[in-house]
């Protein structure tokens, strides 16, 4: 059976006057893609925002592995297993593609000034493991033959694989991605529609998806919240999310 990894009850963000999350629960389980969909400004990327420690919630409880979350700092939250890409691409565009991966697991590597100083046994062991995790992705995400290049020069769907490579190398439990196909083309669409679903088949990870592709949403999504307004409007499979009459009214409706 399926483990619980994340429970969001009761998630409330508010910004002055206004409730851009207003009461918003959400479940993943382990080896479950589970997607948020809903109209610009429904609330989508600040839910994100609570849940990777770039908010504190105003209310609501967020836990993972059933141990509370909300008010960590991101990178606490990231070293308990649960990172984030954003909705622009965040990567250090004059380092190589390598670069970016070893920079990536610094924070992740226990190593005190010392012990990188005289580079002890120690050190270099973790050093590398780090350089085997890097390798290892870059080969997953089918951009080993680019390690060398500057990232800045790749193109966006590469982009785009690098930050998912450089999420894994920390070896999380759950991924959260915001917008992963934003700007892609249909094939770049189609290996990043693989990627996922290879990343909870054969790596065994949960996925938390925010996208607007519904084409991507309904073809790989285990469960799909929507929210509009910052409400909970509905949940369910594919199907019962296309069929569902207020969905189609408040999103779908729209494209
Ligand atoms: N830091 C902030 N301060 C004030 N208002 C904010 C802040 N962040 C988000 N908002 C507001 O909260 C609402 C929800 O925004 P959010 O970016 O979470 O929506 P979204 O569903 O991710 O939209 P999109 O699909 O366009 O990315 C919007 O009205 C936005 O203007």
């Amino acid at each position: 059976m399926s483990q619980l990894l994340l429970d969001v009850n009761g998630l409330t963000m508010q910004f002055g006057g206004l409730k851009a999350v207003d009461k918003v629960n959400i479940t993943v389980k382990n080896r479950q893609i589970v997607s948020i969909i809903g109209p610009n400004g429904a609330g989508k990327t600040t839910v994100f925002n609570c849940l990777s420690g770039f908010y504190i919630p105003t209310t609501g409880s967020v836990l993972f592995k059933g141990k509370e979350i909300a008010g960590m700092k991101d990178f606490q939250i990231s070293r308990q297993g649960l990172v984030r890409t954003f909705q622009h691409v965040r990567l250090f565009s004059n380092m190589t593609v390598i670069e970016n991966m070893l920079v990536a697991q610094h924070r992740h590597l226990n190593t005190g000034l010392l012990s990188g100083l005289f580079k002890t046994p120690s050190y270099r062991r973790l050093e590398r493991e780090a350089m085997d995790r890097a390798v290892f992705w870059l080969k997953e995400v089918n951009l080993l033959d680019s390690a060398n290049r500057e990232s800045g020069n790749l193109s966006y769907g590469q982009q785009r694989r690098l930050e998912i490579a450089r999420c894994m190398v920390t070896q999380p439990e759950l991924l959260m991605l915001d917008e992963p196909a934003a700007g892609l083309n249909p094939n770049e669409t189609k290996e990043l529609d693989e990627l996922i679903i290879r990343l909870r088949d054969e790596h065994e990870i949960s996925i938390l998806l925010i996208e607007h592709d519904m084409g991507l949403v309904m073809g790989i999504s285990d469960h799909i919240y929507v929210i509009a307004q910052g409400m909970p409007l509905a949940d369910g499979n594919a199907d019962e999310i296309k069929n569902n009459p207020d969905v189609i009214k408040a999103y779908l409706g729209e494209s």
